[in-house]
């Protein structure tokens, strides 16, 4: 077992480059959900704090030191961020399993990923600059243009709690490396890390206000920030009805907003697998991976009926393999779900599929050997039908629901049976076939042959009701730039579109 005795730091908002009390001075208690005690609490910010925060940023911006510098300059503040991340690696993984539940494993592979991220936008912070000002060349001996990428402005930034960490570098990284100056509003559930960075920004001499951190309550701290007049972006990871919330409030300032909400993605898997195990591996992975809180968890088995049974055989004996224990112990693949609020939501779900009529082929409930924190078993559901919740709705937790279909058809048919768009898995060794679901998919993220491999390289986001816009990849980037198109006039002849009055 890890340290379980690594200190909680007590920390305050992190605003202007210094950590500051609240102005309401309140705070929230932190809890771990392995053992449902309280073990530190975070300072909660109100509209106050929001205002102190957005001047910060402004003044950032406004500032040489910030608002001046080339994409080389801040490529350097995010490598230093990013070596100051895996120096901390096993503190800040440690705060990441006992806040949020994570295994130690995945948080441990999570810090590696928040350090490659800083990395990934580091080397594009330096490519931007000469792409910062890219000449259109219009053939005219009148006029010469040229198009500018600038930092957007000033950006909010809200995040939610299943990879507390990573998800909020998925939008600071980029923001940084545009030359925003950004307002980073962590999930209450899971801050600590978040506040962690502040400290590694203090460290490493991160220009005051470039980077502004403030944690508290959804409506009471994000919601100011979203409705701000001086926030010129927000970008929003999260849940649909608070993804909803903040576009209603950002387009009262005709504010532009970027959506990663959540999904009901569906794998299918054809008879023509060469390898069981493989298949019921990326199954399993799928969905039982940080405890099924995954935007993307691919939560709809849809398996050929030939293979259906031998298929949930194997399903069955690799899930019964998994280890479910505090998520600190080695070898812990599944660790409890974040809060108790998520707990309850999680059993309802379950309850509610078997009143309509499902059947719970295996799970359901809590782990015998484990009294106290908000564990769930790997949970596998059968007979379940298209008009059921456990088909529709999104259950952020490790229950899958299973169908069986007899034609590619049906397939396509069954995996688009969703309002979500984010993510669709194909398992199959017909190349042809793959092809034809990924054009057919309606979602922004295609794997074929595994589900959830996540790469800084490649775009992050959803249609439908799964949201708009981009994190990561290029495009991540981009959602941080202003584009300016510039036109100068270079003639030394009059531009005679009126009358010239010295020749009346
Ligand atoms: N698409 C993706 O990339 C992705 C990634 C992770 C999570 N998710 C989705 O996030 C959801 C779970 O995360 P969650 O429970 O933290 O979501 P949530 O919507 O409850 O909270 C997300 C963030 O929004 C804040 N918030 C809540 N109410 C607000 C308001 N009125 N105004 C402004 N901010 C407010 C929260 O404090 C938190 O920081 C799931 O639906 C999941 O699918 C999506
Ligand atoms: C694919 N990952 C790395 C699991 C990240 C998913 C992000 C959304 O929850
Ligand atoms: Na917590």
């Amino acid at each position: 077992m890890a340290n379980r005795n690594v200190p909680i730091p007590r920390r305050q908002l992190y605003i202007g480059g210094e950590w500051r009390e609240p102005v309401k001075k309140k705070r929230i208690p932190i809890i771990n959900p392995a053992t449902e005690e309280i073990i530190g609490d975070i300072p909660a910010a109100t509209a106050e704090d929001v205002d102190i925060a957005v001047e910060a940023a402004r003044k950032a911006i406004a500032r040489d030191d910030w608002g001046s510098t080339t994409g080389a300059q801040r490529a350097k503040y995010l490598r230093a961020i990013a070596a100051k991340v895996l120096e901390k690696k096993s503190v800040l993984a440690t705060l990441e399993s006992l806040d949020s539940g994570k295994t130690l494993f995945e948080s441990a592979a999570d810090m590696d990923d928040v350090a490659g991220c800083f990395e990934y936008y580091a080397d594009l912070a330096e490519a931007l600059d000469s792409r910062r000002k890219i000449p259109v060349n219009l053939n005219s001996d009148s006029f010469k243009t040229y198009v500018l990428r600038e930092p957007l402005g000033v950006v909010g930034l809200i995040t939610p709690w299943n990879y507390p960490l990573l998800m909020a570098i998925w939008k600071v990284a980029p923001a940084l490396a545009a030359g925003c100056a950004a307002i980073l509003k962590p999930s209450e559930l899971a801050s600590i890390t978040c506040l962690e960075l502040g400290e590694i920004c203090r460290e490493i001499g991160l220009p005051s206000g470039a980077l502004n951190i403030l944690t508290g309550l959804g409506p009471e701290a994000g919601g100011p920030l979203a409705s701000h007049p001086h926030v010129d972006k927000i970008s929003f990871t999260g849940s649909g009805p608070t993804g909803s919330k903040i576009m209603t409030a950002a387009a009262q300032l005709v504010k532009p907003v970027s959506l990663e909400l959540g999904g009901k993605s569906p794998i299918v898997v054809f008879d023509d697998i060469d390898n069981l195990d493989i298949a019921a591996e990326w199954t399993l992975f799928g969905i039982f991976v940080n405890t099924g809180q995954v935007c993307s968890a691919t939560s709809r088995l849809i398996v050929q009926e030939s293979i259906a049974s031998a298929f949930l055989d194997r399903l069955l004996k690799w899930t019964k393999n998994i280890k479910i224990s505090d998520p600190l112990e080695e070898d812990c693949k599944l660790g409890p779900v974040v809060s108790a609020g998520q707990y309850e939501k999680v059993l309802k779900f379950i309850s509610n599929a078997k009143s309509e009529g499902a059947t719970i082929l295996y799970g359901g409930e809590r782990p015998q050997h484990l009294k106290k924190g908000y564990y769930v078993q790997p949970t596998i559901i059968t007979d379940v039908n298209t008009s059921m919740e456990i088909w529709k709705e999104e259950v952020f937790g490790p229950v899958l629901c299973v169908k069986t279909f007899k034609t590619e058809e049906e397939a396509i048919e069954l995996a688009n049976d969703t309002k979500y768009g984010l993510a669709a898995a194909v398992m199959s060794k017909d190349v042809k076939r793959c092809e034809r679901f990924t054009k057919a998919f309606q979602s922004g993220i295609i794997w074929i042959n595994c589900s959830q491999p996540t790469f800084n390289q490649l775009p992050w986001g959803g249609k439908k009701r799964s949201g708009f816009g981009r994190d990561l990849g290029e495009w991540g980037l981009e959602s941080f730039l202003n584009i300016k198109q510039v036109t100068e006039y270079t003639s030394a002849e009059p531009w005679a579109f009126y009358k010239s009055p010295s020749k009346n």
